[in-house]
């Protein structure tokens, strides 16, 4: 598999929100035979794996770096002008302060829950926030939901037998956007 997809497809590593996400798929779409975009809004557990899949591994876990127009104050810190700030989305999505076991993949979380990613809520910020929010945000949902739910749909999705959870190394590189070291 290549690290690119991999990212995408933390979710069959964990075998339960597999099987409950392509049971939803399938309850969902019967025998229509292919998934279109009218379809996706149905799947509310689909949603919550993306959403907590973004979570976990934020594609741009520094968003773009920031310069202060002014000096400010965040989080008690003075910070002068013209300083470079990096947002650390991939630490606030793995932050124990917001989130309950944030280490554990669990898309329940997110069921009956307001949190979104769309920048309005900050501590889920895969797609940054402000005026800088990544413009392509639908485009790139579309496109995961469509993948993902019609690769469901489609397949049956195991690791192989000589492979387990906790063998895959998610271990990434430093950078702009997440690549892992394999
Ligand atoms: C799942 C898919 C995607 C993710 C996770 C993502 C994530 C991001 C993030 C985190 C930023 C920085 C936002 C910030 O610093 O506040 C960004 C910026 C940007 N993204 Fe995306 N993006 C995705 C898809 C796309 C697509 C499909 C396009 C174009 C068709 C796109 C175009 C851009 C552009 C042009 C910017 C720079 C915006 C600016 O600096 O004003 N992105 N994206």
């Amino acid at each position: 598999m290549r690290p690119s997809t991999r990212d995408v497809f933390i979710a069959p590593t964990d075998t339960t929100a597999t099987t409950k996400t392509q049971a939803e798929v399938r309850d969902l779409i019967g025998k229509k035979g292919f998934v279109n975009e009218d379809d996706v809004h149905n799947f509310t557990y689909l949603k919550a794996v993306i959403k907590e899949t973004f979570r976990l591994q934020a594609i741009a876990p520094l968003l773009v770096p920031r310069e202060t127009f002014r000096k400010c104050s965040i989080g008690g810190y003075e910070v002068p002008t013209k300083t470079l700030v990096n947002v650390n989305a991939w630490a606030i999505g793995r932050d124990p302060e917001a989130w309950e076991n944030p280490e554990e993949f669990y898309p329940e979380r997110f069921i009956g829950s307001s949190i979104d990613f769309k920048g309005l809520n900050f501590r889920l910020i895969p797609f940054g926030a402000g005026i800088r929010v990544c413009p392509g945000m639908h485009m790139g949902v579309a496109a995961v939901e469509l993948a993902l739910t019609n690769l469901l749909y489609k397949f049956d999705w195991e690791m192989l037998p000589e492979m387990n959870k906790e063998g895959i190394d998610f271990d990434v590189v430093p950078g702009l956007t997440t690549h892992t070291k394999k």
